[in-house]
């Protein structure tokens, strides 16, 4: 039995997005005051009539005052240094477009997975399809690298993607052994579905020269980080996924993988924090399109046109 049908339509969400409300604030226009609800001219008066004592008094408290201000604004600069309160732009576009991160992370296929219910030549399909896709997936992030090497301003960068190339190689074998167990031949027989050739064709255009490296990198993390993301979830606590498809949640939702798609997301976010006003659009609008296609790969996993 498959988990309950909900017609995933991406298109759909993001219309619903775009309906946003943004509820205006009402402003009460009062006089102003001071702190102790006074206003300006009384405290002027008040001021004006203090005693000497009065006034060291003040004084004392206003140095205190700007000592507790100084502090707060130290603590400020040092949130900035360690970067734990900025939220980054990327966790700022998760929260914006929820329901479609949602949509792709949590999709039917992945919770019938995590319930148990998966339909298997549903998983099967997937396996076949997700086979090809991944071999496309290898010159995309051949083209990561080389802008990477054009643009980066960390050397570093670099070195996380190679890493990541260097798995797929892994992945590559492990689709091999897997199709075997499961009976699913992986040659030509496989034609790529429609769902499926789009999105390779959408991963082609990311490989343009014209195509920014901040736009690129945003594109690799989302794709890694969607299969991060679902995959781990059908292995948390309560999860009943079947035991034969424990080493293929495994594969992207182990920790390791978890830490190599965080230094993505802080790559990304390093560079669209940079990122001019232009660059930053396309590559949301780029992390949107991604999304799409996922949610579109699962769809087609499942059956559907
Ligand atoms: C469709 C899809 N998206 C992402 C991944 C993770 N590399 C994948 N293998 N396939």
């Amino acid at each position: 039995m498959q988990s309950s049908c909900i017609a995933w339509s991406p298109r759909v969400v993001i219309s619903r997005e775009k309906v946003q409300w943004a509820p205006h604030s009402s402003f009460l226009i009062l006089e102003p005051t001071t702190q102790n609800g006074q206003t300006p001219l009384d405290e002027l008066s008040l001021i004006q009539n203090r005693t000497e004592q009065n006034r060291q008094s003040a004084e004392e408290e206003d140095y205190e005052q700007k000592s507790m201000e100084k502090e707060e604004e130290e603590k400020e600069k040092e949130k900035g240094k360690t970067g734990v309160e900025d939220e980054g732009v990327i966790d700022t576009w998760l929260r914006k477009h929820r329901l479609l991160y949602v949509g792709a992370t949590r999709h039917p296929f992945i919770l019938g997975i995590s319930d148990g219910t998966i339909d298997i030549f549903g998983f099967k399909r997937w396996l076949g399809q997700d086979y090809i896709f991944v071999r496309a997936f290898v010159p995309f992030v051949a083209s990561v690298i080389l802008k990477a090497w054009k643009e980066s301003d960390d050397s570093s960068d670099m070195e996380v993607i190679l890493g990541g190339m260097a798995a797929l190689n892994d992945e590559l074998e492990w689709f091999k052994k897997e199709a075997f167990k499961w009976g699913v031949k992986l040659s030509e027989i496989i034609v790529p579905q429609k769902q499926n050739k789009d999105y390779c064709r959408f991963l082609e255009s990311l490989m343009n020269l014209d195509v920014e490296y901040t736009v690129a990198i945003t594109a690799f993390w989302a794709i890694e980080a969607v299969y991060q993301e679902s995959f781990a979830f059908c292995l948390a606590a309560g999860s009943r996924t079947p035991p034969e498809l424990k080493d293929t949640c495994q594969r992207w939702g182990n920790e390791e993988f978890g830490k190599y798609c965080s230094s993505l997301k802080n790559i990304a976010d390093r560079r669209l924090k940079k990122a001019s006003d232009d660059e930053r659009k396309k590559a949301e609008v780029t992390l949107l399109s991604v999304l799409e296609h996922e949610v579109e790969f699962w769809n087609m996993s499942r059956g559907g046109t």
